[in-house]
């Protein structure tokens, strides 16, 4: 919490309870095949651009996948924790998985939309089991505009940001990439379902 205050980012290895990490992993592999290939924009405003990113995303729903209620328990404890530490007042969140299959990856940008700019925390916790350098896809996290560092997307590792602050990027995958990402919101919105 005095990282993500300080810093405007927090790095988190083990974030999950092995159970919890083994079900989301198996909950991801199950819903591979339904992936749908990102966006960039809001529903509003929404196109495919590869050059820009490269990954397939399933967004989660939290009354349709409620056999991963011990996800969404831990989503609640996290924005509490967020509302009673950094004095933030979160009241939603949106969800997704996402895959990026060898040669995809995400230019760098904030997690911001022009016309709406409620995200205020992005989190990510990676799933991807005996990643090796030069299997790509590290996180790139620019600290201010000549300095930038890389996150080894390795299981379990949680990365924390605040979304309007931190520009990153997903340097190039060499091998199919797994993760979990949300934001916490300002405000409640149902937008994330209908971003699919
Ligand atoms: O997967 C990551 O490391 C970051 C993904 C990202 O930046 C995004 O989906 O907005
Ligand atoms: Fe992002």
């Amino acid at each position: 919490m005095d990282d993500i205050s300080d810093k405007d980012y927090v790095i988190i290895d083990h974030f999950l309870r092995d159970d919890l990490y083994a079900e989301i992993r198996s909950f991801f592999l199950d819903k591979l095949p339904v992936f749908k290939e990102a966006g960039i924009g809001t529903d509003m405003d929404k196109h495919v651009d590869n050059n820009v990113r490269g990954d397939f995303t399933y967004w989660l729903d939290r009354k349709r996948d409620a056999n991963i209620q011990e996800l969404w328990n831990l989503v609640d404890e996290v924005i509490h924790m967020f509302n009673r530490y950094c004095f933030l007042s979160l009241s939603g969140y949106e969800f997704h998985l996402a895959h990026y299959p060898s040669g995809g990856h995400y230019d760098k940008h904030l997690d911001q939309f022009e016309n709406r700019n409620n995200r205020m925390i992005s989190v990510v916790i990676y799933l991807n089991e005996g990643w090796q350098k030069g299997d790509g896809g590290e996180l790139e996290i620019f600290e201010n505009d000549n300095e930038s560092f890389l996150v080894e997307p390795i299981a379990g590792r949680c990365v924390m940001f605040k979304s309007a602050k931190v520009p990153h990027a997903v340097l190039e995958a060499h091998k199919s990439r797994f993760s979990l990402t949300g934001w916490l919101l300002y405000q409640p919105s149902a937008l994330g379902q209908f971003f699919g």
